[in-house]
């Protein structure tokens, strides 16, 4: 039995936060999912994912009282991903985390079953299809996340400014100015990735995502990854609920194949 942050339970899945549904009627494409190495397919038809990010567009850093967001203003193409699964360019929304109270467990998506302490989600929409975020979440292929595992190692530099950051949005609604940060400092350089058809997972849970998952981590040290830990579900007064184990659990893959950039 561990202890997941307010009371213990034998896994963080059964953590009341995600008492909301666990998975959506009718849903087929549901994430996240465990990627099974040798069961994804090699198509040597993708391209490369070209990512090119102006840290102009930086604008704040929030807790949401689900995770930390860095968001960026999206108004232009100024910071956009192309290539890869996609048929077109996606403009960068956001990016957040997902982490556990130990490092045990914290990534949303598995390989070969196991969890990394934590995930980054860089999350993009179609903006020459629809017109606004919000629009494009409701569509099959209005987004583009793109999944980096974080593993326990060396102290990550760039990722250190957001770590000097989170105790100013400690608590759920606080936020603050952050600018000149660019997130490709978090993707690793390594080109493999796998790719399927998914969704949110937090509600909306809409089924508009397609997954672009780094194949390598990028190392983080314990300092960074406590930092996290630090972070509270609850706003400024109400009684403090650590934010972590802020995953959703693993979804059925149904009628899917993940596709691999690599052999
Ligand atoms: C309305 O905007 C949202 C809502 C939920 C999510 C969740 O889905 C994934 S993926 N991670 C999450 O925390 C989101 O992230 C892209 C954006
Ligand atoms: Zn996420």
């Amino acid at each position: 039995i561990k202890s997941c942050g307010n009371h213990s339970c034998p896994h963080p899945a059964l953590h009341p936060l995600w008492q909301s549904p666990l998975t959506i009627p009718g849903g087929t494409r549901q994430s996240p999912i465990n990627i099974q190495w040798r069961d994804s397919v090699y198509d040597p038809f993708l391209k490369p994912l070209k990512i090119s990010y102006d840290p102009t567009t930086c604008l704040h850093i929030w807790n949401n009282g689900y995770s930390f967001l860095v968001e960026f203003d999206d108004s232009t193409d100024k910071s956009i991903i192309v290539g890869g699964p996609l048929e077109n360019q996606y403009r960068l929304k956001q990016f957040h985390f997902h982490w556990g109270a130990i490092n045990d467990w914290g990534s949303e998506h598995t390989v070969d079953s196991k969890f990394y302490p934590a995930e980054l989600h860089l999350v993009h929409w179609n903006a020459v299809d629809y017109p606004s975020f919000e629009d494009a979440v409701m569509e099959g292929n209005g987004l583009a996340v793109i999944g980096v595992f974080l593993k326990l190692g060396a102290r990550h530099e760039g990722l250190q400014t957001l770590v000097d950051a989170l105790p100013a949005v400690r608590h759920k609604d606080t936020v603050i100015e952050f600018d000149e940060f660019d997130p490709s400092c978090l993707i690793p350089s390594c080109p493999d990735y796998w790719t399927y058809a998914g969704s949110l997972t937090t509600p909306p849970l809409t089924e508009s995502v397609t997954w672009i998952i780094k194949k390598k981590p990028i190392e983080v040290d314990e300092d960074q990854l406590e930092a996290f830990r630090t972070l509270l579900f609850t706003s400024d007064g109400e009684e403090e609920r650590r934010m972590v184990d802020n995953f959703r659990p693993l979804q059925p893959l149904m009628n899917r194949t993940v596709r691999s950039s690599f052999q």
